[in-house]
């Protein structure tokens, strides 16, 4: 098979994970006679600084034009003051809504080695974590209307949903949640938004097209507790842009690391954007410390989710295992006793034990 990658190492962290992400793809595609290219194009702060815009239109033209994305992450405080119409992120908006991808698969599992990372008493993690959050990323409140008043004293951001935007992405959750143990948990804010209202009405009558699955609804400040109180009540969780953004930070957490989690971005073909869930890192930025297992495992999701690749896919993420398993552990996954090593000898690590 050949794979043709559109490359976006954007800024911070992003270059160090990316090239080590890379490192991993070269191998497996090698060790099946897979060919891959690649193509690296500007987003966020990097293009900002060398062409004056955060999302040069050939950068989503070669987006367009590839199988894949691999995104590193974008924005730095570099870049805070830049106009907000042409801040880093909304490179990352523009892509994801250029792309057309609406629906953000976040899987938050905790490997078995990483039980002293995860911040949760032992009691409560129990055997592991296992949860796919899957989170609306082309609508709500990121894409709604914005604006400031003349004197500045006065700002806003619209949140807004329509039926068919919700409908689609509950469909994915409940088609997810059908190979896992079919349970989705819905998280709005129904007694306050409206949008959330609508959420709710229309996540009901998807599931009635799937009743081998259930469907219960929280509050998203519920939620958020109830996901540190008893993790093990998740099994897909399904919620609107903000919300997942912000879930899915808090579940990384109990993973270990905010840098363990990959994430796919997808529409309906087999195209998707695949990124770590974590920003730039701007405070470790150049340290060859960040951990790069985020990103390597996005690598995982690209090879099962667009290129149907799954015997690969597992070779991945049995090489991230073994790493884990043999002590390899960059700075915030570190406990005592274990091998420390930065981002570069994390992917040496996993690299030497791809088979
Ligand atoms: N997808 C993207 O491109 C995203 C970009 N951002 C942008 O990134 C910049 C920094 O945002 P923050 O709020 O600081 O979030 P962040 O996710 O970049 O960092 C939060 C904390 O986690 C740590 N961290 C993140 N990734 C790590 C990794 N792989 N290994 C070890 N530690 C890691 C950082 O050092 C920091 O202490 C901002 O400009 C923000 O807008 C934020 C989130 C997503
Ligand atoms: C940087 C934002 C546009 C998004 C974000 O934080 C995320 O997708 O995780
Ligand atoms: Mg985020």
């Amino acid at each position: 098979m050949n794979l043709k990658i559109a490359v976006v190492p954007g800024d911070g962290i992003g270059p160090d994970i990316v090239a080590q992400a890379i490192r991993v793809l070269d191998k497996v595609c090698q060790l099946n006679n897979h060919s891959v290219s690649y193509e690296t194009v500007l987003a966020g702060g990097a293009a900002i600084d060398k062409v004056g815009v955060s999302l040069p239109p050939e950068t989503l033209e070669v987006c367009k034009k590839s199988d894949a994305v691999l995104l590193g992450a974008v924005g730095g405080p570099k870049w805070d003051k830049v106009e907000s119409s042409n801040r880093p992120e909304k490179a990352l908006l523009g892509l994801r809504s250029g792309l057309g991808l609406f629906c953000n698969l976040r899987p938050a599992i905790l490997y078995k080695q990483l039980k002293s990372a995860c911040p949760l008493r032992s009691d409560i993690i129990g055997d592991g974590l296992d949860i796919m959050v899957v989170r609306e990323l082309t609508g709500g409140i990121y894409f709604g209307k914005k604006g400031k008043s003349e004197d500045g004293n006065e700002a806003y951001d619209i949140m807004s949903y329509t039926r068919p935007e919700i409908e689609r992405i509950a469909r994915k959750a409940f088609e997810i949640a059908q190979k896992r143990n079919g349970k989705v948990t819905s998280v709005d804010k129904a007694n306050v938004l409206e949008t959330s209202r609508l959420w709710r009405a229309t996540t009901e009558e998807v599931k009635k097209d799937y009743p081998d699955c259930s469907l219960d609804h929280l509050y998203v400040d519920n939620a958020s507790m109830q996901l540190v109180r008893n993790p093990h009540q998740f099994d897909v969780i399904l919620t609107e842009n903000m919300f997942g953004d912000i879930l899915s930070d808090e579940a990384s957490m109990i993973t270990g690391s905010i840098g363990m989690l990959p994430s796919a971005s997808l529409r309906e073909d087999s195209f998707g954007m695949y990124e770590p869930i974590h920003g730039s890192a701007p405070d470790i930025a150049g340290l060859d410390i960040a951990n790069p297992i985020a990103t390597i495992l996005s690598i995982a999701m690209m090879l099962r989710y667009t290129f149907s690749l799954a015997k690969e896919a597992d070779s991945v993420e049995a090489a991230v295992y073994q790493a884990l398993e043999d002590g390899y552990r960059t700075p915030d996954i570190y406990t005592d006793g274990m091998i420390k090593v930065g981002t570069v000898g994390m992917g040496d690590a996993i690299v030497e034990r791809i088979k």
